[in-house]
């Protein structure tokens, strides 16, 4: 399930009425008599725990599951969702039953704006979800093609400082410049150029915004009515119609370009081509075990869109945050990363691998504002035994990493920002120690990693080896307003908006 609860707005009055009109109920279900259940919080009629989930999805099952133990059963609405809050039941889910929990549930707003869930991250497990794996692997994010755009994520990091550079001793919106920089990356090395403009970033951010949204009809099936009349489906279907015709726009200005290049100078290059190239190459060539067609190049683009930009973004500007807070851990990071460059104009990629610090740096960060809370939901195919429990097939499962990542009988001053933990420590994101899942585990997990991380650490390394950040009004950097929006991706509620000055 994607969980998120920023429209859950629509069911208010259904959760009025039923506290007016419906005397509470203990639901002590049947079943629980005969197979051992996973502990579950009391329920009310027809909503089940939806009013316990809150704006904050990832806190309120937090406190769920220090109520109830590791593992919980929720209800939701009509749908009953396993959520797992520990290591030992993300192992159990991502590693020793991987394949049981490789699915994920079809839901009515990514559904319509991936073209029916023929994108990676939504389709089902199966051979189709391989093969679209693995045509986005070889064409974007092995470490060769990761590698092969390095030109382009420095061009645009110098555009980054350069601009700010533009603005020094100014008021400057850094989460502003940031979400286009990771749009700028994103946009060139998938689509070939960027794509600037109000009408643009508009459609992208109510993209971002609906993936997370809340359907009321996914849980209670008689009430998706809720989701016509409050709008939702409607905006759903226009930004699908919308976004379906800047990919058409796309695809058409690919193939136009590659007739003309191929009638001058007979072909181009794999390092010279873009995600869409090589996805209309694969289409031409029919290189894959089944009909690569436009809904599949253009629901597979925008995977890179809905899985790549928001989290890059978000995961920068929470450790941005984060160094403003903590002034000592900036300058730490600063002496880190003068050192190694050594006075030159910008740090390149190459240096980045012996930033030890700035690693810490980044780990930290995605540890306390794991991107995606929740990850993104998996579905469980046929019957398991989890931790002594029955867990049936088709059961929802909820992994909620940011719990994990702040699990103290794990980390020591869980709450605290400190980057010093992961200095000695072998612990990475690679989905092999499930006290630190930011991208997840196991085969569904994430296949973007190396393309995030390096933007993250050259981004942050630069930023900081160029410029000094200080709150606007005097405000002392410790004092940044740290609260969270959630959507599909975990965001800062309010903008970060700083005053560079050049960093000597
Ligand atoms: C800091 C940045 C990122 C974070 C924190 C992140 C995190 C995640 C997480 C938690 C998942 C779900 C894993 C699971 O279910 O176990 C995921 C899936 C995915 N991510 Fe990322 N991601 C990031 C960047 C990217 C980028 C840059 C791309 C591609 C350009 C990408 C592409 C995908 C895709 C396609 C999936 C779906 C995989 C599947 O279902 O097989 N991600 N990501």
């Amino acid at each position: 399930m994607f969980l998120s609860f920023c429209l859950l707005f629509p069911l208010i009055p259904v959760i009025l009425a039923l506290f007016l009109f419906i005397p509470f109920a203990r639901f002590s279900s049947a079943s629980k008599t005969k197979k051992n259940q996973p502990p579950s919080p009391p329920k009310l009629p027809i909503i089940g725990n939806l009013h316990k989930i809150g704006l904050n999805p990832h806190r309120s099952l937090q406190a769920l599951t220090q109520a109830h133990g590791p593992l919980v059963l929720i209800q939701l609405g009509s749908v009953p969702v396993l959520v797992a809050s520990t290591a030992e039941a993300a192992r159990e889910i991502l590693k020793t039953h991987d394949v049981i929990f490789a699915n994920r549930p079809k839901l009515s707003i990514p559904d319509t704006l991936t073209y029916g869930s023929k994108n990676i991250a939504f389709s089902q497990y199966g051979e189709y979800w391989r093969q679209v794996r693995s045509i986005a692997v070889l064409a974007l994010l092995s470490s060769r093609r990761v590698q092969s755009f390095k030109r382009v994520r420095e061009e645009e990091t110098r555009l980054l400082i350069d601009k700010i550079g533009e603005n020094c001793g100014s008021l400057v919106d850094l989460g502003d410049l940031l979400n286009s920089l990771t749009n700028n990356i994103v946009c060139r090395v998938a689509l070939g150029r960027t794509y600037h403009g109000m009408k643009f970033n508009d459609l992208l951010s109510r993209f971002a915004y609906l993936l997370g949204a809340f359907s009321v009809g996914n849980y209670i099936g008689w009430l998706s009515w809720v989701d016509r009349l409050s709008g939702l489906e409607a905006r759903t279907k226009k930004v699908a119609e919308e976004f379906d015709e800047f990919l058409e726009s796309v695809l058409e200005e690919h193939i136009n370009k590659k007739r003309a290049v191929e009638g001058d100078i007979g072909g181009e290059n794999y390092e010279n081509q873009d995600y869409v190239d090589i996805l209309l190459d694969a289409q031409r060539e029919n290189t894959t075990n089944f009909i690569l067609d436009r809904d599949i190049i253009k629901a597979t683009i925008i995977d890179v869109f809905a899985a790549g930009t928001d989290t890059t973004f978000a995961a920068i500007e929470w450790a941005i945050s984060e160094l403003i807070r903590h002034p000592k851990v900036m300058k730490k990071l600063q002496k880190e990363v003068s050192e190694i460059a050594q006075g030159k104009s910008m740090i390149t990629e190459e240096d980045l691998e012996k930033m030890n610090y700035l690693h810490a740096v980044l780990k930290e960060t995605l540890r306390l504002h794991t991107p995606l809370p929740l990850l993104i939901s998996r579905k469980s195919t046929e019957y398991v035994n989890l931790m002594g429990y029955d867990i049936p097939a088709g059961t929802q499962v909820i992994i909620n990493a940011w719990a994990i990542g702040r699990d103290p009988s794990l980390w020591e001053d869980a709450e605290q920002f400190k980057p010093e933990r992961f200095l000695n420590s072998c612990i990475d994101f690679k989905g092999v120690h499930f006290e630190f899942l930011p991208f997840g585990a196991g085969r569904r997990g994430c296949p973007g990693i190396q393309f995030a991380i390096v933007i993250n650490e050259l981004v942050l390394a630069n930023l900081v080896y160029k410029y000094d950040l200080a709150l606007p009004d005097d405000v002392r950097g410790e004092e940044l307003d740290m609260s969270e929006y959630t959507g599909l991706t975990l965001h800062r509620k309010f903008p970060l908006l700083v005053v560079p000055n050049p960093h000597f």
